[in-house]
């Protein structure tokens, strides 16, 4: 019998490739860009699987462009690249990776908390064009983290992870806003869950872990930075649209808070023109917090297994829309 035909938008790591081959025929584009909109509908037209990463809009247009699609597997936790009203709508299961990503993103978040802090980026910069010229006692000062309080916006898996970090590596006070409580932080990190002004008012450092949604979308703007102490240093790895980017321009360029760490921006890429990139007190990376070894095997193989559970109609390992059951063709 003939393998399902199954798109992977993007090639990923071999390990997820080749357990995926043994039960489809895959198409993998080639390319380093992502298949263009018209492209991607044109390539789904016979799929009955589709590996999807976060560069890929998969909306309507998408589903309807392949009527046999059984399966989107996401590789991402972030599903907000995908209709997921819509595919519910036409019963296509999505999968997503999570838990496996948690570490390494967490590593990032707190990777920029410390170079944006103490202005690691601006420094090496300055003594690599040759303005290192003596060692200065007023010179590149910045925040300190020991014993100051740590801001988490949406305490998930990642949240609980930077703020496990941050509370037993530098007895941080840990606050955050959740959309319900989270008895295990409580307990674990003696963190509280707080009102979204109090944490604004009251954090040093404040770190963004909520996924796009509804929401999420625009949640820091000219408001919220308004609220925050000038010493603050603020961090994002969860999706460029939670932040109104103008107003964070402002804000740093006004010094109304001490400096930013981005690891997503809106767009992606953002453009090089962008002002973000000439602030001197802002470091931005370019979307790599999952970026290591075993992590981006571990969510090839969580991709493939939940690919192949939508195919043969068994449980998927992770599914974001479970009221869909996955069917046999
Ligand atoms: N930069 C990267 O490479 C990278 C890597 C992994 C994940 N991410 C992003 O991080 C997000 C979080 O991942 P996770 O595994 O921790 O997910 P998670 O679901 O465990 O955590 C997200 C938390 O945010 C909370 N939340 C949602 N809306 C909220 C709101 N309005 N206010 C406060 N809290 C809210 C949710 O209730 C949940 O507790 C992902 O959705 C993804 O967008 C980015
Ligand atoms: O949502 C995700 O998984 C990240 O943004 C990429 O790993």
């Amino acid at each position: 019998m003939a393998l399902p035909h199954v798109f992977v938008a993007r090639r990923i790591p071999d390990f997820g490739l080749e357990k995926m081959a043994k039960y489809a025929d895959l198409d993998i584009w080639p390319e380093q860009l992502p298949p263009a909109p018209e492209v991607l509908r044109q390539k789904v037209k016979n799929c009955e699987g589709l590996v999807s990463l976060l560069t890929d809009r998969v909306d309507a247009s998408v589903m309807d462009a392949a009527p046999k699609l059984r399966i989107i597997s996401n590789f991402a936790v972030g599903v907000n690249n995908v209709d997921i009203p819509a595919a519910t709508a036409r019963k296509i299961p999505i999968g997503n990776t999570p838990g496996v990503l948690t570490e390494a993103t967490a590593d990032i978040a707190m990777t920029l908390m410390l170079a944006a802090s103490r202005r690691l980026t601006e420094s090496c910069e300055d003594a690599k064009a040759g303005r290192w010229k003596t060692w200065e006692p007023l010179g590149w000062i910045g925040q300190e983290l020991q014993g100051r309080t740590l801001g988490i916006v949406g305490m998930g898996r990642i949240g609980h992870a930077l703020a496990r970090r941050c509370h037993f590596g530098w007895g941080m006070k840990v606050i955050y806003t959740s959309r319900s409580p989270k008895p295990e932080s409580d307990q674990e990190l003696q963190a509280r869950q707080v009102q979204m002004s109090e944490l604004l008012q009251e954090s040093d450092f404040v770190s963004v872990h909520c996924d796009l949604n509804e929401t999420t979308k625009g949640l820091f703007g000219a408001e919220q930075f308004a609220q925050m102490r000038s010493h603050v240093v603020f961090v994002n790895t969860s999706r460029g649209p939670v932040v109104d980017q103008t107003a964070l321009a402002q804000a740093l360029r006004s010094q109304k808070i001490f400096a930013a760490g981005l690891d997503v921006t809106d767009p992606e890429p953002l453009p090089p023109t962008h002002e973000l990139y000439s602030l001197s007190n802002c470091v931005i990376a370019p979307h790599i917090a999952s970026a290591t070894v075993p992590t981006r095997n571990a969510m090839a193989r969580i991709c493939a297994e939940n690919l192949i559970a939508g195919l043969t109609g068994q449980k998927m390992t992770s599914c974001v829309n479970p009221e869909v059951p996955t069917r046999q063709s």
